[in-house]
């Protein structure tokens, strides 16, 4: 056991004794009418310790039968003369995961938290918190209610309110500050970092740290404080330790969430509600966090996020329109992997599956191309590994110029240009020299599936990959499936994403899948906009206010003008004539100038110098764009920030609607996670879908009409069918959006 240093307390506190029928009274429960089962266990152990085990799997969330039962138990190890400590622990090696956040969906009911914190920390005999596997959100809350905690090594504990729009409303404001000292809390509760158990007590978080068994470490530490005084355990009781320098700490710690919360309130709530521990007593504290919860708790940004957290869990429950679906198909175990193609993402991607532990032949064509890439993958490897204090898997890897190298492994990812004809010579290459069952999987970011599969032997082996730059840390996978892909390797690409970390959604076959297809409208109105009269910094500012990191033109400079340029003169986009179809040919004509954004020290803005990051706005561009409308008859308008997002944004929307009436993705959620998670759409705002039901949805119908009649050459601004149907049938909520697109007469 690893002792850590206690915190430094007020000794002003009055201990006051809480019967077990004051606490049953002051939390306001009654468990005589027999409504709540058990969900929570009491034993005792070495005689004179009481034990509750929280009982709600997968994480033991405070769902209201858990708190009512904790409150019945905690009754009775105060009622029981022989139990001189209670200890609390959680089922299955963890904690608990804090309130059940789908009680947040419906009138809460059962005994609120915050009294039942407030007395168990009233209580009279000793609380130790015995802290396993995560302790967050409210199940910290509830741990800093105890008076003593014990954390095993490899615990994770945390106040992640923020994340899900909330802040920690259960005294965690209040108790962290006074308890960790304001920076700390200050940014554990405004990003909802998780902390390690070390980390933990050396913030003071912990009193103690084991790598045994925390239980019996907890009730060892029970039995030897039993019967002592409780006076500085109280942390409610103890002053908010507030250095000298508090006034600009809350100052830059307002700027910052500010600058980062791209509009986001929870954040900016958080700042408050801290502010109001360091300046207010505790009882007048909680007043605050209370007023300041109760907006953010019925919040739109709030049901978003709590949207979006789901989201990204449901999307592991996928299916396919065949009937393939997650609960029966069976991933194949895999051990060694080949990447061919060391560029941009073939060394992404080459990082990530060495660190999840996997054997990779990396491949290249030529030895100069293989030696720079290995050079800078074992560069990422380092820092990755010294960000984790971790060895790096140098030895993971194994580099060759030589396609052969690829014969004995059980899974390809290809990632060489995207082009058609060099990715079909490859397929048709690792068909013939694969072992037999070999999976082969492609990291286009568009091209169809169906083609590349049609090259070799086995096309049931073939699914699409699409990795998001950079491969080794964005969190999104699109896995995608073509018309004969086999279940089994659609499950071994979700499983293999799993362990790469990532969160991967499975999407069907159709030029650019879910996340670029939808990217497309989206940046035809963004340069339709500028031909009509708006300039880059003016979209790009509606954007960023509307919360994305970077507009559309300052992103666009960042990646790179001259990769979509590539991309539609293979489609043959650029010399085509545009006859029926609005055609902006505004990016090739940068291109053709050798503007391709940051790279080269102009785009859609002027830079200091090639690669420089700060983008100014750029006179030429204006007078050039000015040159533009007059030789093609544009009369440049007055354009708002209003009709910039809704031609960007519902043009996207519309395209999410054809993708769900496509069955390219199984339902919006899908959609959502790919767009938060791989196109910096704003978390807060749940996602285009999510934000479409916000928006409301005959709203978005008429505004698309709208445009479409005015931009009758626009055909991505013809509402979807989906969308009129929906209307038409009442604008269910969006969880029953798929009953309509499996049912197109359906009532609900
Ligand atoms: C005016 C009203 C006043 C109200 C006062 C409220 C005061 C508060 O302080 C409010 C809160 O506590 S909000 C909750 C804070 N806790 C969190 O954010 C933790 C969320 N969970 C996690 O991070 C991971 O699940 C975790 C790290 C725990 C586990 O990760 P894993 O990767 O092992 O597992 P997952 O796949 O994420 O989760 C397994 C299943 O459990 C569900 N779940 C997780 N946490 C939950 C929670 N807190 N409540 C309800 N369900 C929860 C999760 O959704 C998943 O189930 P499925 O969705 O069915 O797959
Ligand atoms: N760059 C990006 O942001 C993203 C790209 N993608 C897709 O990933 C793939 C690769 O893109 P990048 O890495 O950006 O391209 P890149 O041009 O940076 O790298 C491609 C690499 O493949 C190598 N290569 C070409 N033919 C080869 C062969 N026959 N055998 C072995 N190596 C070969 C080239 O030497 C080059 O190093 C493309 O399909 C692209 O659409 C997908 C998501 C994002």
């Amino acid at each position: 056991m690893i002792f850590g240093r206690y915190p430094s307390r007020d000794k002003q506190d009055k201990a006051i004794a809480v019967s077990a029928k004051k606490f049953r009274s002051a939390v306001g429960s009654d468990t005589s009418n027999g409504l709540f089962g058990n969900m929570a266990l009491y034993s005792r152990v070495s005689g004179s310790v009481g034990l509750i085990t929280l009982q709600n799997p997968p994480v033991n969330a405070l769902s209201a039968v858990v708190r009512q039962s904790l409150i019945d138990l905690m009754d009775r190890a105060l009622s029981e003369p022989e139990v001189k400590s209670v200890v609390i622990c959680g089922q299955n090696g963890k904690f608990c995961g804090g309130a059940d956040i789908k009680e947040f969906r419906s009138d809460m009911t059962g005994p609120p938290l915050v009294p039942m914190i407030d007395r168990l920390e009233l209580s009279s005999k000793p609380v130790v918190a015995a802290i396993e596997g995560v302790a967050l959100g409210g199940g910290l809350e509830l741990a800093l209610g105890c008076h003593y905690r014990v954390a095993h090594s490899k615990t994770r504990l945390g106040l992640p309110e923020v994340t899900l729009g909330l802040l920690p409303g259960a005294g965690g404001t209040q108790r962290l500050p006074r308890l960790v000292g304001i920076p700390a809390a200050l940014e554990l509760i405004t990003t909802g970092r998780h902390v390690t158990a070390a980390e933990a007590l050396q913030l003071g978080l912990v009193d103690f740290v084991t790598d045994h068994n925390t239980i019996e470490a907890a009730v060892k530490l029970a039995l030897s404080v039993a019967g002592k005084s409780l006076d500085s355990r109280r942390i409610s009781t103890c002053k908010c330790p507030r250095p000298p320098y508090a006034d600009a700490l809350f100052e830059e710690a307002m700027q910052r969430v500010r600058r980062s919360a791209r509009g986001a309130i929870a954040p900016v709530a958080c700042v408050q509600a801290v502010h109001a521990a360091a300046t207010l007593p505790f009882a007048r504290g909680m007043e605050q966090e209370k007023q300041l919860m109760a907006t953010l708790f019925t919040s739109g940004q709030a049901r978003a996020l709590q949207y979006q957290f789901f989201a990204q869990r449901a999307v592991s429950r996928w299916s396919t329109p065949s009937g393939a679906r997650w609960d029966t198909s069976k991933p194949r175990p895999v051990h060694k992997v080949a990447v061919i193609g060391l560029g941009t993402m073939g060394r992404g991607i080459t990082v990530a599956l060495a660190q999840a532990g996997l054997s990779v032949v990396a491949v290249e064509t030529h030895e100069k191309q293989l030696m720079e890439a290995k050079r800078v993958v074992s560069g990422m490897l380092e820092r990755g590994a010294k960000r984790l204090g971790a060895p790096p898997a140098l030895d993971k890897i194994n580099y060759s110029c030589e396609i052969q190298a690829v014969a004995d492994v059980d899974l390809v990812i290809e990632a060489v240009f995207e082009d058609m004809v060099v990715k079909k010579t490859v397929f048709r290459q690792l068909s013939a020299i694969c072992k037999p069952g070999t999976f082969l999987f492609t990291n286009t970011s568009g091209l169809d599936i169906d083609e590349l599969a049609a090259q070799t032997r086995n096309p049931e082996l073939v699914v699409g990959m699409h990795f998001f730059a950079p491969a080794h840390v964005m969190k999104l996978l699109e896995v995608v499936y073509g018309r004969r892909s086999s279940s089994q390797a659609v499950a071994t690409a979700m499983k293999i994403g799993k362990n790469m970390d990532k969160i991967s959604v499975a999407v069907g076959n159709c030029s650019g899948f879910v996340g670029n297809r939808m990217l497309r409208p989206y940046l035809d109105q963004a340069f339709f906009l500028l031909e009509e009269g708006a300039t880059p910094e003016l979209v790009d500012q509606a954007l960023e206010e509307f919360g994305f990191a970077m507009g559309v033109f300052r992103m666009s400079d960042l990646s790179g003008l001259d990769i979509g340029w590539k991309v539609r003169k293979a489609k043959e986009m650029v010399s085509k004539t545009h006859q029926d179809c609005r055609y902006s040919p505004l990016g090739d004509l940068l291109c053709e100038r050798g503007r391709f954004g940051q790279k080269t020290g102009r785009g859609w803005y002027q830079y200091d110098k090639p690669g420089g990051r700060v983008a100014k706005p750029d006179p030429w561009l204006h007078s050039f764009l000015e040159k533009y409308r007059a030789q093609r008859g544009f009369v440049a308008r007055r354009i708002d920030h209003q009709e910039v997002l809704e031609r960007c944004l519902y043009a996207l929307i519309n395209e999410g609607f054809r993708i769900l009436e496509d069955r390219i993705a199984s339902g919006p959620e899908d959609i959502d996670v790919i767009y938060v998670l791989g196109y910096s759409w704003p978390r807060h705002r749940g996602g285009p879908m999510f934000y479409a039901q916000m928006v409301g949805l005959s709203r978005i119908l008429e505004k698309l009409e709208y445009y479409h009649q005015l931009h009758l050459d626009i055909p991505s601004l013809q509402p979807c069918s989906l969308l009129r149907k929906l209307v038409a049938n009442g604008r269910p909520p969006i969880h029953k959006w798929v009953e309509v697109i499996k049912n197109p007469h359906s009532h609900l």
